[in-house]
């Protein structure tokens, strides 16, 4: 009997929207449906696999940065094909995008991989319900995003009051009026959404009604990369302007416990420019020695505890962000160790931002 061929689906969307989170959903209510996995994090730290490990079948991590980018696309490429061997035995594939990769290149990463056990599963992209109207404006290269999608997802809906979910509907569909789209809470969608989700044919520019080979596709990815050899380069980048130019990450690792509430000053007021921050940290509290998942998306603040199950006591935090300073993020996150001062309520600054995994 011939498998069915595995549908590849790009799930993209800007920093924090609820990728990871709509994957962990996604992997916890497949139904039996062994599902790869494929993430794409900026940063050399991939909090986003910490994140899903342990949950994934087979979890392959790109942190050399964004994987639109890489001009070696043999990463992706022995990704997939390990991901579709028989033996895998894999229904669904889906690569998280970071949240500053060009989806758009994304797709024709994936389009272009001409194996016929294979085939593109659809774009799907992530809106801030509560943040999503400002952030267009800041970054008007998501509404390009939004409009290749094939499926929009308005997450976060529990942050967003009446009028500005319709905002945010009314956004997207004045560059989208096609595309399904859903509005959810911490990514709960139903995976059979994702599964039979079908690229559209009147793809913008039509790319996907025909397979670019690697070779095109490399080429164009070194041409919108800016990558035409250094003396080309700043030429090179102002011809275009993906969301990733300007965005660093400074990564941040330590052995030693971190103070609770220098933690959540961090993260309440990051650093200029920082706009966010994720990671795994612990804490030398009498009853909060768990393994706590802290992020900060543009000020809001969320936190879950979990235990550490067998893995290494070590704090690591990634802050992303634009025009940031990095010796001043350095500087902040070295401050976050513990340095031993009695403070008796300084874990109640994190413990209150506390939510239970969805
Ligand atoms: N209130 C609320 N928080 C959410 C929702 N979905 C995700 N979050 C939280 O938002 C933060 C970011 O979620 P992630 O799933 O890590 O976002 P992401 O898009 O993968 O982030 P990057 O990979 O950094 O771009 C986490 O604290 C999530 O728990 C939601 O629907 N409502």
């Amino acid at each position: 009997m011939t498998r069915p061929t595995v549908p590849v689906i790009v799930v993209a969307g800007f920093l924090g929207s609820g990728k990871t989170t709509l994957l962990n959903h996604l992997l916890r209510n497949a139904a039996g449906a062994r599902i790869g996995v494929l993430v794409n994090d900026f940063g050399s730290i991939n909090i986003d696999a910490m994140l899903i490990a342990g949950q994934a079948e087979s979890t392959v991590s790109l942190s050399n940065g964004c994987m639109c980018c890489a001009v070696d696309a043999d990463g992706a490429q022995d990704a997939l094909v390990r991901l579709l061997r028989p033996k895998a035995a894999i229904d669904a594939i889906v690569i998280e995008a970071s949240g500053i990769a060009e989806p758009r290149a994304l797709v024709r990463m994936v389009t272009a991989f001409d194996d016929p056990r294979m085939r593109y599963g659809g774009l799907v992209y992530l809106v801030d319900a509560a943040t999503g109207s400002q952030l267009r404006v800041r970054h008007p290269e998501i509404d390009r995003h939004v409009e290749i999608a094939d499926l929009v997802v308005v997450n976060k809906a529990d942050l967003a009051g009446e009028d500005e979910l319709a905002r945010v509907r009314a956004d997207v569909r004045a560059v989208n009026d096609t595309a399904p789209l859903v509005v959810t809470a911490d990514g709960v969608i139903d995976p059979a959404a994702l599964f039979d989700v079908v690229p559209r044919a009147d793809e913008v520019g039509g790319t996907r009604s025909r397979q670019l080979t690697l070779d095109e596709l490399l080429e164009e990815c070194a041409h919108e990369s800016g990558d035409h050899g250094p003396g080309d380069h700043d030429r090179a980048d102002r011809r275009h302007d993906h969301l990733h130019d300007g965005f660093t990450s400074v990564d941040f690792v330590s052995d030693r416990p971190l103070n609770p509430r220098r933690l959540a000053e961090f993260l309440e007021r990051p650093p200029a420019g920082c706009y966010r921050i994720k990671g795994v940290v612990a804490f030398d509290v009498p009853g909060h020695r768990q393994r706590f998942v802290v992020h900060a998306v543009g000020g809001f603040v969320r936190v879950q505890r979990e235990p550490w199950g067998g893995r290494l006591r070590t704090s690591t935090l990634v802050a992303i962000g634009v025009g940031m300073d990095a010796d001043i993020v350095d500087r902040r996150l070295a401050e976050l160790v513990d340095d031993g001062e009695p403070d008796p309520n300084g874990v109640l600054s994190i413990t209150r931002y506390l939510v239970t995994a969805p």
